[in-house]
């Protein structure tokens, strides 16, 4: 397997090995010591799924609050989606930058979202299914979000505003100025 830094500190693409045939494909997608030899070692104890039934859909950006963080692996089971990522962590070097990643049922991607990054996708294909592992459990009274369209970030969404679908609870998320965080960068050992 192959791990991908990425601009934003301690967030990692994941490519397993895909074995393709006349039939179609076998891969590993979570294999515990081969990821732990890779440096990804977290104790995942939930699995979701969901399903976007639209091209279009926004789901973010999301976040549980310290200490109900929860580190993400998520994959891309059918369709397409652009998934962005904000450093939420005081401290860190790439505190307030955002970051776009295509992931999708071809490329068969993976990406580790650390804890302390608020999370985010728009989804590119009708029926996309998400699936991802967290470490940690839902906690709702911790669930929280930033504005997709808080302009201090300045996030370039692949699709314009008027053909987004989202949640209730997603338009009316606060600007990350007006968000008292608790998270602190810990530099990886
Ligand atoms: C996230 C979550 C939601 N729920 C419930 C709460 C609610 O009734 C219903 C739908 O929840 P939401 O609207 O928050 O679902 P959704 O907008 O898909 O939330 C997800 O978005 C992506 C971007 C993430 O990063 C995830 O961590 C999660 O926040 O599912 C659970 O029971 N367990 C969970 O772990």
């Amino acid at each position: 397997m192959k791990v991908i830094e990425t601009k934003l500190q301690d967030v990692k693409l994941v490519e397993t090995a895909v074995f393709g045939d006349h039939r179609g494909f076998f891969t590993e997608t979570y294999t515990e010591n081969k990821f732990k030899e890779a440096g990804i070692d977290y104790n995942f104890i939930q699995d979701n799924q969901s399903l976007s039934a639209e091209p279009g859909v926004l789901r973010g950006m999301h976040y549980q609050k310290a200490p109900y963080a929860q580190t993400k692996l998520l994959r891309v089971l059918t369709g397409v989606i652009y998934d962005v990522l904000v450093d939420l962590r005081k401290g860190s070097p790439t505190y307030a930058q955002w970051e776009g990643y295509l992931l999708s049922q071809f490329n068969q991607r993976q990406l580790l979202v650390p804890q302390g990054f608020a999370h985010g996708f728009v989804t590119l294909t009708p029926n996309v299914n998400v699936a991802y592992k967290v470490d940690g459990y839902y906690a709702p009274q911790a669930d929280a979000g930033i504005a997709f369209d808080d302009p201090d970030l300045g996030i370039a969404w692949p699709m314009p505003k008027e053909r987004l679908i989202l949640s209730d609870k997603d338009k009316k998320h606060p600007y990350l100025r007006d968000v008292d965080l608790n998270f602190n960068y810990r530099e990886a050992k």
